[in-house]
């Protein structure tokens, strides 16, 4: 369980502070893919910069499997909103970069970056640049990078923003199934309430009150099976993610 407990964060700039998170709580179950949604400026990116330890609370604490933690935790993977590649690197040492900077014995390096160049189709463009690169690509090789290290937690900001419909759809089926495959615990920020009904397992609707607060938390149980997205509940639930954002959060729970 990832147990977040009585938060309070407060960026201070200047003379000014914004309270972002006062009081919060949350719990993330082993095996969830948690999906953030909500206003822009409703504090998404916050709370995945606090799971990731890359920000910590000024109040309340954070544990992951039990474990209290301090900075950054080996073990779970940040995907941000502009793919972090380096653009001097080819594909397959901006792959093989989190290895590397863990001294990863060559052959081990090796083996999982190829592996997982395979398995994300990249196999062709290996030796290109980020700049020689689609958009839908930069992004497989941003997820092939935080997959060769097997994270445990798996943290994305809106990582299929800037894709066109098509491939943004192929990506959301590719992380549906790496999340089936490999069971992984992943929470995921977007602004789509297609994509979050679709990889949701529970979906958070947040809401920028000064501090934040969750409006709505929807169960997805069906996400992951098949034909879902044409489904008359799928309609439903995007439906009622919608209400929820438009109102405000002022519906009651379904
Ligand atoms: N470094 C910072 N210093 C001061 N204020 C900040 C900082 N980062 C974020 N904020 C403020 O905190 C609030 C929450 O920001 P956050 O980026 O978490 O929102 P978000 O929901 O992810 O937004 P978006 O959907 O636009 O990415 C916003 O009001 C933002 O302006």
């Amino acid at each position: 369980m990832i147990e977040v407990s009585h938060c309070d964060l407060t960026y201070k700039q200047g003379m000014s502070q914004v309270q972002v998170y006062d009081d919060f709580s949350l719990n993330i179950a082993q095996g969830e893919s948690l999906v953030l949604i909500g206003p822009s400026g409703c504090g998404k990116s916050t709370l995945l910069y606090l799971l990731s330890g890359l920000l910590s609370p000024t109040g309340g604490e954070i544990r992951i499997w039990g474990e209290q933690f301090k900075g950054t935790r080996q073990k779970s993977a940040f995907i941000l909103q502009e793919y972090g590649l380096f653009p001097w690197l080819n594909v397959e040492q901006n792959v093989s970069l989190g290895l590397r900077v863990r001294h990863a014995a060559k052959q081990t390096r090796q083996e999982r970056t190829e592996e997982l160049i395979r398995k994300m189709g990249l196999w062709e463009v290996k030796h290109h640049f980020p700049s020689q690169l689609s958009g839908g690509q930069r992004q497989r090789v941003a997820l092939a990078r935080a997959l060769t290290l097997n994270p445990d937690l798996l943290l994305m900001d809106e990582p299929l923003s800037a894709l066109d419909a098509l491939t943004r759809e192929r990506l959301q089926t590719l992380l549906l199934e790496i999340w089936q495959e490999q069971k992984l615990t992943t929470v995921l920020v977007t602004h789509s309430i297609e994509e979050a009904v679709f990889l949701g397992s529970r979906i958070l609707v947040l809401l920028d009150g000064r501090p934040t607060k969750i409006v709505g938390e929807i169960l997805n149980p069906l996400v992951g099976t098949p034909g879902y997205r044409q489904s008359s509940e799928f309609f439903e639930k995007t439906s009622y993610v919608r209400s929820l954002l438009e109102r405000g959060g002022q519906d009651e729970g379904k």
